[in-house]
């Protein structure tokens, strides 16, 4: 029998919490799942749990209590949550190795609230996972039924892109996503369209270089085992005709990506990190402190996430 989803609460005075409640209800009798959290920051029932096998018998929100130094706040994170911010997610990681959990689903974190009230030492969630896996290559792949995208470079300044995409970063990405969309996402043939880097994918060399020395000569060794095209200029990669022509985009770097599939569908869109030893997902939005508290959070793109994690783990058996 596969195991529960593990979700770990991510920045407390966020949208996380609440999101959590209104996929329970949503996904009872689909999804079986529990949550890492400290329940004085739960407003709605919980069951309050001491080990996931018990997930099947909660008629509440399953929580394995983790207590946090400070309250939640809606909107105002405290810096004394941080480490426990870091720590659910260690915990939940641990959970999935030892096979307790079948896949952690992260709720979303406040990378600068990490960052001042921990010194967190990773841009995000997929970083950290990777040094906690102790994998050196992970892959950040954002879905939605429409769309799936990859940025080769992930949570780094603009500015350092061009040094960051080196051919070997670039053909190990499009290998792992590659692997990933025939085991996961059951593509037993993916096609893959590649982005440029500049504007009109380099116009030849007249508006950059990088795609004639690094990405080109990737794409051309990558043909011969599988199906790729590229360097496609990348502001026509995205309307629908061009995106019936391939099942995953690999693009150049982080808004590359992301902005057309946030564009297209922010609403159920999934961020997914493959390359890891265990199944990842997460919803694609941040903590949105401008509404948290509220009710009136969506959650469609957490319930995206916690389907696509436990058919993953459903399909990995
Ligand atoms: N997986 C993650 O941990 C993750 C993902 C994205 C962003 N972040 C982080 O979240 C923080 C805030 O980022 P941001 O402001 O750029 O993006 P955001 O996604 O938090 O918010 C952008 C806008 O979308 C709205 N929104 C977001 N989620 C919503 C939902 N479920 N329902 C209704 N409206 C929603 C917000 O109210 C806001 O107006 C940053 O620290 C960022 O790095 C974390
Ligand atoms: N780049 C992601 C997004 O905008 O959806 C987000 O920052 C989450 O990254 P992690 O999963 O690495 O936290």
């Amino acid at each position: 029998m596969t195991a529960p989803v593990i979700v770990s609460c991510g920045e407390p005075a966020g949208v996380g919490p609440e999101l959590a409640q209104k996929a329970f209800e949503a996904l009872k009798g689909e999804v079986p799942f529990a949550l890492i959290a400290d329940p004085a920051h739960m407003d709605g029932p919980i069951a309050q749990i001491n080990a996931l096998s018990e997930v099947a018998q909660s008629d509440a929100l399953p929580v394995l209590p983790h207590p946090f130094a400070g309250t939640a706040k809606p909107g105002a994170p405290d810096p004394t949550n941080a480490q426990g911010v870091i720590d659910v997610i260690a915990r939940g990681v641990e959970l999935t190795l030892n096979g307790e959990a079948s896949a952690l689903c992260t709720l979303p974190i406040h990378k600068k609230a990490l960052k001042d009230g921990a010194d967190f030492g990773y841009p995000g969630h997929t970083e950290y996972l990777a040094a906690l896996a102790d994998v050196d290559q992970v892959v950040m792949m954002l879905a939605c039924p429409e769309l799936r995208v990859v940025p080769t470079t992930i949570h780094i300044a603009l500015a350092d892109v061009p040094r960051a995409l080196t051919q070997d970063l670039l053909r190990r990405t499009i290998q792992i996503t590659h692997v990933a969309l025939q085991r996961d996402f059951s593509i037993p043939a993916p096609r893959l369209a590649v982005s440029g880097l500049n504007p009109h994918a380099g116009e030849g060399g007249v508006m950059g270089r990088e795609e004639i020395e690094t990405i080109t000569p990737v794409i051309e060794e990558l043909s011969r085992n599988m199906d790729i095209r590229g360097p496609l200029p990348a502001d026509t990669m995205f309307h629908g005709p061009a995106r019936a022509g391939y099942d995953a985009a690999i693009c150049m770097y982080h808004d590359q990506a992301l902005v057309p599939i946030k564009t297209i569908d922010f609403a159920s869109g999934v961020n997914v990190t493959l390359g890891l030893p265990f199944i990842r997902t997460s919803p694609d939005h941040g903590t949105a402190f401008d509404i948290a508290g509220r009710g009136i959070a969506d959650p469609t793109s957490l319930i995206a996430a916690l389907r696509m994690a436990w058919d993953m783990a459903c399909k990995r058996g």
